[in-house]
């Protein structure tokens, strides 16, 4: 099965976190960190600026790497690294995405993630709400 390497952006503003919904594919309407695939020759860090840059206009602070996820859909292997950032420049505009919210940890559930996020987002909970 093929592998693919995403980098994605759990964007903070103080206790609450940037979700976004995806607007096409087999996936849309699930919500996910904003992100996407590295492309050949990139980086993370460069794949994760350009990324935010195409998804939503803006330009971040990569803090640190939050946790790496290895999960396996039907059709691919993902690889994904998720890493805290902050908004260094500008407001979030949706180019691809059909909604995206800011949620705290009493509403991380609210939505529903795609499936290789779920364990991503009780990782959350915790740091959200003791701090690690
Ligand atoms: N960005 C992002 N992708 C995720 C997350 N969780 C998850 O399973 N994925 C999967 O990782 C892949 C990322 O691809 P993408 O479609 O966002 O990447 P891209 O912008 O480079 O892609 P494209 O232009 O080829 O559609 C998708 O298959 C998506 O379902 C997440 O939280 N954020």
């Amino acid at each position: 099965m093929k592998t693919i390497n995403v980098v994605a952006a759990i964007l903070q503003d103080g206790n609450k976190i940037y979700a976004t919904q995806r607007g096409y594919g087999k996936f849309k309407g699930f919500w996910e960190f904003p992100g996407g695939k590295i492309d050949e020759g990139e980086c993370a860090y460069e794949a994760l600026h350009r990324e935010l840059l195409e998804e939503l206009k803006i330009k971040i602070d990569i803090d640190s790497l939050f946790c790496t996820l290895d999960y396996d859909y039907d059709d691919f292997h993902l690889h994904m690294q998720c890493f805290l950032c902050t908004i260094k420049e500008g407001t979030p505009v949706l180019v691809e995405h059909q909604n995206a919210l800011w949620l705290d940890a009493a509403n991380l559930d609210s939505v529903t993630w795609l499936p290789a996020d779920i364990s991503i987002i009780e990782k959350l909970k915790t740091y959200l709400t003791e701090g690690k």
